[in-house]
């Protein structure tokens, strides 16, 4: 009879975890070795892309650049500035094995943010990879990350025609009712509750990018009076761009397992996804009305494939596009109403303005007219108010970022003045050139009346040039690339804060402190806000604010929201 012994197969098992484990090591080896001749790669192409900046200024700072560097990452917009200041409009800066070049000087940034060899695809993807994640499960490029190729061209035009004049003019009654429910909401809390107006200007941000966007009614203004905010569009979407923050300041964030909030963003995110791919399902299912950019971007033919845009590239850009415009537009609305509380000269010509129109709320007339789309090109005040909002609270204002197209070569700027070597990135902040010295009389100055003098303030005569102009304004960046949603979000900053100043005065809470708290307490993380958010009373001008119209911006609430 048989019998087993264990010796009979031992040996065989041996022989078998033997092989195994020298395949295992194999196969670790030659990760080590692609991983290390990797690095070795990109040090080796980091050390030669140094060799060709090494004539330029340098920071003696760290690997890590501005995050590196003794100033606090969220004061960058500050401190690109002071570097200029102390090292020129030419200097080179490096994060870990990237060289990047800042450039202030406005002939090249002109000549730069136009040039059709530096693009958006960066050498390395820790700036745009926190935005790629939040705005879809695969991480898809979106209309903001991509390079300039034909898939790019044709979401761009998809939305730059939603954004046409005639699409603004149908969706602008959507976006009056966005600025009168914000009305009724600081009406209702009253002059004696300090509202934390950037919050709530965000939230009428995204409900005029749920309107003009998709046809609906996001709550997200609504909402401050519910108070009932779990599982509110507006409060995933904040959830999920804090998160996105976090990974762009901390690209090691996503490793870090062992944190609980590392875990809180992960979740955050995805509930991010969940709503966009709900919203998404919705326009599929009902096609959204022909004024909205959801229309403009089902009828998108993927240049790559010829067929209608799938879900897989159409979600990331209707991520993008809350992600993009909310914060913006809502950071810019309140320290516009942050910088005019500090100038009482400056309210009372946007009163004089508003009350010449009577879209003013007085105790003779106390229900304002209605503010009608023609009033807007008659708001050349408040208008000059806004653009000096964006001049010194530049919400962008530490982009754009270009480097020059794989493959193409180094990219020459200035006629051989400056070389940008492939590898390299190209970084021209904006808020560096908006409150320049050179470029700038008095630029800490918060003076509307630069824009309602002789001459266009948005250009400043060049000597090198022989006297030309140059641009040196470019809040929503400039070329190709450019904002494309600026058309939206002028009208959106213009209609709302003529009907908030209509029927409101606002006053800087005690508990901001005084300027210089809030000027410590501004951050940049992606776009420029108050650490300290912008609590303000709003004063109601006459006793009893009346809103105006405030029906639903739609009537399809995000429903599905469940
Ligand atoms: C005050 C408000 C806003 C400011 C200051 C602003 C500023 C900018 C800037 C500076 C860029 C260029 C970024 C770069 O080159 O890296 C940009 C791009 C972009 N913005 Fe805006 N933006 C605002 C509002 C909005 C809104 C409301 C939306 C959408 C609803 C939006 C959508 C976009 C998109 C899609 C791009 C990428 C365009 C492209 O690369 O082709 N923005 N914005």
């Amino acid at each position: 009879m048989f019998t087993w012994t264990p010796a009979m197969v031992v040996p065989e098992f041996y022989g078998a975890a033997l092989v195994t484990r020298d395949l295992f090591i194999k196969v670790f080896g030659l990760w080590m070795l692609t991983k290390l001749s990797h690095g070795l790669l990109r040090v080796y192409r980091c050390w030669r892309v140094g060799r060709k900046l090494r004539h330029l200024p340098t920071l003696p700072c760290s690997l890590l650049g501005p995050v590196g560097s003794k100033c606090k990452p969220a004061d960058r917009h500050r401190v690109y500035g002071e570097w200029a200041q102390k090292y020129g409009p030419i200097l080179t800066y490096r994060f870990l094995t990237t060289h990047v070049v800042m450039v202030t000087d406005p002939v090249l940034v002109a000549e730069a943010l136009r040039h059709r060899s530096l693009d958006k695809a960066l050498p390395v993807q820790q700036f745009t990879c926190g935005i790629d994640e939040l705005t879809g499960p695969n991480a898809h490029k979106t209309i903001l990350t991509m390079s300039t190729d034909e898939l790019w061209r044709a979401v761009r035009k998809a939305v730059a025609t939603a954004f046409s004049n005639r699409n603004l003019r149908a969706n602008f009654p959507g976006i009056r009712t966005a600025g009168a429910q914000l009305i009724q909401v600081l009406a209702e809390a009253g002059p004696s509750v300090a509202v934390d107006m950037d919050n709530a200007t965000c939230r009428e941000s995204l409900d005029v990018i749920g309107h003009v966007g998709f046809g609906r009614d996001m709550g997200a203004t609504r909402s401050l009076m519910d108070g009932d905010e779990s599982g509110q569009a507006i409060t995933t979407t904040q959830a999920g761009l804090a998160e996105a923050e976090s990974r762009i300041i901390d690209p090691l964030r996503r490793y870090k397992l062992w944190r609980p909030d590392v875990w809180a963003g992960k979740a955050a995110t995805r509930r991010y996804h969940e709503m966009i791919h709900r919203l998404m399902a919705d326009i599929r299912r009902e096609r959204p009305p022909d004024v909205t950019i959801a229309a403009h971007l089902l009828d998108i033919v993927d240049p790559r494939t010829g067929q209608a845009i799938s879900n897989d590239v159409l979600q990331p850009q209707i991520a993008q596009l809350f992600f993009a415009g909310f914060e913006t537009t809502g950071h810019q609305a309140s320290w516009t109403l942050y910088a005019v509380s500090q100038e009482a000269a400056v309210e009372a010509k946007i009163t004089e303005e508003l009350a010449s129109l009577g879209l003013l709320a007085t105790s003779k007339s106390p229900q304002p007219r209605q503010l009608e789309w023609d009033d807007l090109r008659l708001l050349t005040y408040l208008n000059a108010v806004i653009k000096e909002s964006m001049r010194i609270y530049a919400v962008a204002g530490v982009v754009p970022l270009r480097s020059p197209i794989k493959g193409c070569g180094d990219v020459v700027l200035g006629g051989g003045k400056l070389v940008i070597p492939e590898g390299a990135i190209l970084h021209t902040p904006i808020a560096a050139i908006q409150l320049s010295p050179a470029l700038w009389d008095d630029p800490e100055k918060f003076d509307p009346g630069r824009w309602l003098q002789e001459g266009n303030a948005e250009n400043v005569p060049n000597a090198e040039l022989g006297g030309k102009d140059v641009k040196r304004y470019l809040p929503f960046s400039e070329g190709l690339r450019n904002c494309v949603a600026k058309p939206l979000a002028q009208l959106n900053l213009l209609t709302a804060l003529a009907q908030l100043y209509g029927s409101f005065t606002f006053r800087l809470a005690s508990e901001m402190g005084t300027a210089e708290d809030v000027r410590a307490a501004e951050q940049t993380h992606v776009t420029l806000s108050c650490a300290r958010g912008m609590k303000m009373h709003a004063v109601p001008r006459v006793a009893s604010v009346k809103a105006g119209p405030t029906q639903p911006l739609s009537e399809d609430v995000l429903g599905s929201e469940e």
